[in-house]
C-alpha cells in the first residue's frame, strides 16, 4: 500500500486527517456526521480554518509594470528624440521630453491598473456556491463559506468547491482543470485506496467540475489546504490580453511612428540643404516632427475606454470576462439564443392535462387522489421542499418545469402510498427524459416524464380513467399526435408522463433497458410566458441588422409560437427540427444560413449548437451564443461571445461563457451589443480627435521649411508638446465617456475585417478637421506677423521683430488649441448633428475642454510658462480672432455630416440603405 495522503489538520489543534482513510474514521476524525454540521458549528469552524478562498499569487510587482511602460516601442522613440535634443544642444527640450515620457508612463500604469481592477472587480459579482448540508437541510451558501467536516450536495454542471470524499450517488467529473484530462470520468463511494490521490475515485476535488450524476460528500480540506490550493502557483491572475482592438491600433501608431522618423529625417535633409538653417535648428526641428506624430496617449486610453465599458455593462447584469469581448460585442451580427428562461420567464405552469383518455383545463384538475399521473408527478422530480414547511410551494426550489409539475400532482391529490426513492436517471438533453425508480412496500415502479416524441415511442400501453392499461394502438398514437401538436402550436410545453413495475433494481447503466415498455399515465401542457421586454430587444436587433436564431430544446411548433410572440422571424421565419438538422449536409446548412429570414431549430441537441456557431462564423458572422447547460460549454467556447446564464446556470456554462447574465435575461444580451457598439464608437471618436492635431501642427512646418528662409518658424517644438501632451489629453479622454449616439443601433453590425481606422475617417481626421484647422492657424499666425510690421525675409532673431514672431507662434499655438475645441465637439458625433445629441450631454468634455482652455492661458500668460514655451501674451484683437475658430472647424464637419446623411437618405429611397449605411456607419 502506497503512502496514507495526509492532510494538514483543519483547525489548530485536530490531527492530520487522511482522506482515504476508512469513511467512519474519516468522519469521526473530522468531527462531523453523513447528515453534516450544524449552522452554528459550521460559523465556529469558519473562524478557526478560515474561508475556503485561494490566495492568489501576487502579479508582477507594480515598479516592473511601470519601467514597462517607459521601454514601450513608442516610449523608445520619445527616448531617441530626447538624446537627439540633447545632442543638437537643446537641453531644456531634452529635459521637456523626458518628462513627458515619465508622465506618459504614469499614465499608462494607471490607466492600466484601473482596466485590471475593473475586471478582477467582477468576480465579486459572481461568487461561486455550493449546496451544503446544514442542520441535516441543503442549504445554499458561497463557497467561501464552506469548512472541513461539512457535507455538500453536488449536482450536474456543478463545480466542487472543496476536497471531498463521497458518501453516496455517483457522479462524472471533469478533472482538466487538475490533470488537464479532458475525458470526464466516474467517481462513486469505495474503491481502492493505494492509488495516488488524484486518481482515488471516491475523492473530488476543488476545480473540477460535475459533468453528470448527484452526489454527497464530506468536506477534508478547503482553501489553501485543497490540492488546487497546494498547486498554488496555478496563477489566477486576470492576465491582460491585448484586444483585436488594440493590437489594430498598436500597428497603426507603429506606422506612424515610422512615418513620424521617416518625415524627420526627410526634414532634415531637407531643412539643411534647401533652406540654409543650422543642423542644430532642423535637428530640434525633426525632433517636433516626431513628437508631434507619435499617438503617446493612444494605447491605455483605449484599455480604460473598454474597462470603463466593463463596468458599466456589469451594472446593466451582463459580466464580461475580457477585455476585448466589449469590441466583440459590438460587431456581433447573429445571435443564437435559447428559449426557455431567455426569451421566457422560465415561470412554468400547467395548463392542459390529459389523463385516462379525456382533457382537463389545469386550472380545475380531476381529483384523482392516488391517481397514477399525480404519483409519477410527485415522484420523478428533484425538487427540494422545506422539510418544515413542505406546504410553503413558494419555497421549493428546483427546475421550473419540475416545479409546475410537482404543483400540479399536488392539486391532483396525494398519492395513496409514500415512495422511497431507489435510483434516477438523470435528465438528459439528448433523450430529453427523465425517470426514477421508487419503492413502496414491495412494489417497485418506474416513473418516467419527458418529451412526448421521446417518451410516446417507449410506450406499448396507455393507462385508463379506472387505473387499468391497454394496449396502446396505432389510432391511440395518432390522436396523441394531434393533441401534443394542438398543444404546441398554443405555445404550450407539453410532456409525457409513463409508468412501469420493475421487477427487480437496475443499475444506472441499464437504462435503455429500463425505460422501455412504458404505460402512458398523461400529459401536461405548460405555458412559460415570454419576457416582457423581450419583444423591443428583438425589435432593437432587427433595427440593428443582427439576425436571430432560436436554438432550443423544446417542441417545434412551441418554440415557433413563442418566437412568433417575441416578434422573431416576422420578415419570415423557418423552423428546422432535431432530426432534419441531424440528417442535413454541411453545404444545406450553409444554404440555410445564407438565405434571409430567421430559424428556430427545435428539438436540437447541444451538438446542434456547435455546428451552427461553426457554419455561421465560417460564413464570416460574429456570433453570440446563449446556453446553461453542462453540454452546452463546448458551443460556448466556440462562439464570439459565449452567454451563460448567471441565475439557471450550471457552473461549467458560466466558466466557458464570455459573458454571464446575471438576470438571464435576452433584452441584456442586445443591450450589451449596443455597449459594445457605443465604446467601438468612442474609440474613433478619440482616435478622429487625436489624429486632427497633425495637420495643423504640421503644416506650418511645412510652410517654414519651403519658405526657404523667407518665412520663420510657426511653432516651436515646446509648443507642440504643450498641446499634445498638455491641453489635449483630458478632452480625449472625455470623448470615450460619450454617450450613445442615435442611430448607433439602426445600422447594421460592424464587418469582422473592418479596421478600427479606415481612410474615410483619416480622411475627416486630417483631411478636413486638420485641413481647416491648419488654414486657420497658418492664417492667423501671417496675420499676426504681418500686423506686427513684419515682411518676408526680415530677421526675428532679435529686437521688435522677435517681439512679434512670438506673438505669431503664441497665436498658431493658440490657434491649435481653439481648433481642437471645434474638432472635440465634431469629434462627438460620427453622423448625427450636435442639434440631435445635445451640446452639453457629455459633461466631462465640457470639463476637458475648460482644463485646456486654462491650460493654454497659463502657458500664454504666467510669466516662467512663457519662457519656457516661448510664448507672449496675445493682444485683445487677437484673442477675439480665436473665437470663431472651433465655430468654423465644427461647422465645416457639421456640414459635411449633413451631406453624408444626405447621401444616405438618397441611397435609401435608391434602394440600396445596407450598402450605404454600412458605408457611412464605418466612415469616421
Ligand atoms: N426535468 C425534465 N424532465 C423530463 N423532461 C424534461 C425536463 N425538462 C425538459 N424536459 C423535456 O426536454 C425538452 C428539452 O428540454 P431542454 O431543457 O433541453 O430545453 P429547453 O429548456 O426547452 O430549451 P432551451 O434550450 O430553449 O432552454 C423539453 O421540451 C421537455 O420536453
Amino acid at each position: 500500500m502506497s503512502q496514507p495522503h495526509v492532510v494538514p489538520p483543519p483547525e489548530p489543534g485536530a490531527g492530520p486527517v487522511d482522506p482515504e482513510e476508512e469513511l467512519t474514521r474519516l468522519l469521526r476524525d473530522l468531527r462531523t456526521r453523513p447528515e453534516g454540521l450544524t449552522g452554528r458549528e459550521a460559523a465556529r469552524r469558519l473562524v478557526i480554518a478560515g474561508p475556503n478562498e485561494l490566495v492568489r499569487t501576487p502579479g508582477p510587482p507594480w515598479w516592473s509594470q511601470l519601467v514597462a511602460q517607459l521601454v514601450h516601442p513608442l516610449a523608445l522613440l520619445l527616448w531617441l528624440a530626447a538624446v537627439l535634443a540633447w545632442v543638437a544642444g537643446t537641453p531644456p527640450l531634452a529635459v521637456a521630453i523626458v518628462a513627458v515620457i515619465l508622465l506618459n508612463a504614469l499614465f499608462a500604469f494607471f490607466q492600466e491598473r484601473h482596466a485590471e481592477r475593473a475586471v478582477e472587480a467582477l468576480s465579486e459579482y459572481l461568487p461561486p456556491h455550493a449546496t451544503v448540508l446544514r442542520d441535516g437541510r441543503p442549504v445554499r451558501v458561497e463557497a467561501r463559506e464552506l469548512v472541513p467536516g461539512d457535507v455538500i450536495v453536488v449536482g450536474e454542471g456543478d463545480r466542487v468547491s472543496a476536497d471531498t470524499r463521497l458518501l453516496s450517488g455517483s457522479v462524472e467529473v471533469d478533472l482538466s482543470a487538475l490533470n488537464g484530462e479532458s475525458l470526464p470520468v466516474r467517481r462513486a463511494p469505495g474503491g481502492a485506496s493505494d492509488v495516488p490521490l488524484l486518481e482515488a475515485t471516491d475523492l473530488l476535488f476543488t476545480g473540477t467540475s460535475c459533468t453528470a450524476g448527484e452526489c454527497r460528500a464530506v468536506v477534508f480540506a478547503t482553501g489553501m489546504r485543497t490540492e488546487l490550493g497546494r498547486i498554488a502557483a496555478l496563477s489566477q491572475r486576470v492576465e491582460h490580453v491585448p484586444s483585436p482592438l488594440e493590437v489594430q491600433v498598436l500597428h497603426v501608431a507603429r506606422l506612424i511612428a515610422v512615418v513620424a522618423v521617416a518625415m524627420g529625417a526627410g526634414f532634415l535633409v531637407v531643412g539643411t540643404l534647401l533652406t540654409g538653417l543650422s543642423l542644430a535648428d532642423t535637428l530640434s526641428f525633426a525632433i517636433g516632427l516626431l513628437v508631434a506624430n507619435v499617438p503617446e496617449g493612444l494605447l491605455p486610453t483605449i484599455t480604460l475606454a473598454l474597462a470603463v465599458g466593463v463596468r458599466l455593462l456589469a451594472r446593466e447584469g451582463a459580466l464580461v470576462k475580457r477585455l476585448s469581448a466589449v469590441e466583440t460585442l459590438g460587431s456581433t451580427s447573429v445571435i443564437c439564443t435559447d428559449k426557455t428562461g431567455t426569451l421566457t420567464l422560465n415561470r412554468m405552469r400547467g395548463m392542459r392535462l390529459w389523463t385516462g383518455g379525456s382533457e382537463y383545463d389545469a386550472g380545475s384538475p380531476p381529483a384523482l387522489p392516488g391517481g397514477r399521473l399525480a404519483t409519477a408527478m410527485s415522484c420523478c422530480h428533484n425538487v427540494s421542499v422545506d422539510p418544515d414547511h413542505p406546504d410553503d410551494q413558494d419555497a421549493w426550489v428546483g427546475d421550473p418545469t419540475e416545479l409546475a409539475l410537482v404543483r400540479l400532482a399536488t392539486a391532483l391529490g396525494p398519492p395513496e402510498q409514500s415512495w422511497q426513492r431507489v435510483t434516477q436517471f438523470h435528465f438528459d438533453p439528448t433523450l430529453r427524459r427523465m425517470s426514477t425508480l421508487d419503492r413502496s412496500g414491495d412494489r417497485l415502479v418506474l416513473h418516467t416524464k419527458g418529451a412526448p416524441e421521446e417518451l410516446l415511442p417507449l410506450c406499448t400501453r396507455v393507462a385508463a380513467a379506472d387505473g387499468t392499461d391497454a394496449p396502446m394502438t396505432g389510432r391511440d398514437r395518432t390522436d396523441l399526435d394531434a393533441l401534443v401538436r394542438r398543444w404546441a402550436a398554443d405555445g404550450l410545453r407539453v410532456l409525457a408522463v409513463a409508468d412501469r413495475p420493475v421487477g427487480s433494481v437496475t443499475g444506472p447503466g441499464e437504462r435503455a433497458e429500463t425505460e422501455r415498455d412504458l404505460a402512458l399515465v398523461g400529459l401536461v401542457g405548460m405555458v412559460d410566458p415570454p419576457r416582457p421586454e423581450v419583444p423591443a430587444a428583438v425589435a432593437r436587433c432587427h433595427d440593428a441588422g443582427i439576425r436571430l436564431l432560436v436554438v432550443t430544446g423544446d417542441h417545434e411548433l412551441t418554440a415557433r409560437r413563442v418566437a412568433e410572440q417575441v416578434g422573431i422571424g416576422a420578415g419570415g421565419l423557418r423552423v428546422v427540427g432535431g432530426h432534419q438538422l441531424d440528417a442535413m449536409p454541411e453545404q444545406e446548412l450553409d444554404a440555410l444560413l445564407e438565405a434571409e429570414g430567421e430559424i428556430v431549430f427545435a428539438r436540437s441537441s447541444p451538438e446542434a449548437k456547435m455546428r451552427i456557431a461553426d457554419a455561421l462564423q465560417e460564413q464570416g458572422h460574429v456570433v453570440a451564443m446563449t446556453g446553461d447547460g453542462v453540454n452546452d460549454a463546448p458551443a460556448l467556447r466556440r462562439a464570439d461571445i459565449g452567454v451563460a446564464m448567471g441565475l439557471s446556470g450550471t457552473d461549467v456554462a458560466r466558466e466557458a461563457a464570455t459573458m454571464v447574465l446575471t438576470d438571464d435575461n435576452f433584452a441584456t444580451v442586445v443591450s450589451a451589443v449596443s455597449e459594445g457598439r457605443r465604446v467601438y464608437d468612442n474609440v474613433r471618436k478619440f482616435i478622429v480627435y487625436i489624429f486632427a492635431h497633425a495637420t495643423p501642427e504640421v503644416v506650418p512646418f511645412l510652410v517654414y521649411a519651403f519658405a526657404g528662409g523667407a518665412v520663420p518658424l510657426p511653432l516651436t517644438v515646446m509648443q507642440i508638446l504643450a498641446i499634445d501632451l498638455g491641453t489635449e489629453t483630458l478632452p480625449a479622454l472625455a470623448l470615450g465617456r460619450e454617450p450613445a449616439e442615435p442611430g448607433l443601433m439602426e445600422r447594421p453590425p460592424r464587418d469582422r475585417s473592418a479596421g478600427v481606422i479606415d481612410g474615410p475617417m483619416l480622411a475627416r481626421a486630417w483631411g478636413l478637421l486638420g485641413g481647416v484647422s491648419a488654414v486657420l492657424v497658418t492664417a492667423l499666425f501671417f496675420a499676426t506677423l504681418l500686423a506686427g510690421g513684419w515682411s518676408p525675409g526680415a530677421d526675428v532673431g532679435s529686437g521688435a521683430m522677435h517681439e512679434v514672431w512670438r506673438q505669431a507662434t503664441t497665436m498658431t499655438f493658440l490657434g491649435i488649441v481653439a481648433c481642437q475645441v471645434g474638432t472635440a465637439i465634431a469629434a462627438r458625433t460620427t453622423r448625427a448633428s450636435l442639434a440631435t445629441i445635445g451640446f452639453a450631454t457629455n459633461r466631462l468634455l465640457l470639463w476637458g475642454i475648460l482644463f485646456e482652455l486654462v491650460f493654454a492661458a497659463a502657458v500664454v500668460t504666467l510669466p516662467p510658462l512663457q519662457v519656457v514655451f516661448g510664448t507672449a501674451r496675445p493682444e485683445a484683437w487677437q484673442v477675439a480672432a480665436l473665437l470663431p475658430l472651433p465655430v468654423l472647424v465644427w461647422g465645416a464637419d457639421e456640414l459635411w455630416r449633413g451631406s453624408q446623411r444626405r447621401r444616405e437618405r438618397v441611397g435609401a429611397v435608391a434602394g440600396r440603405p445596407g450598402a450605404d449605411r454600412a458605408a457611412v456607419g464605418r466612415s469616421g
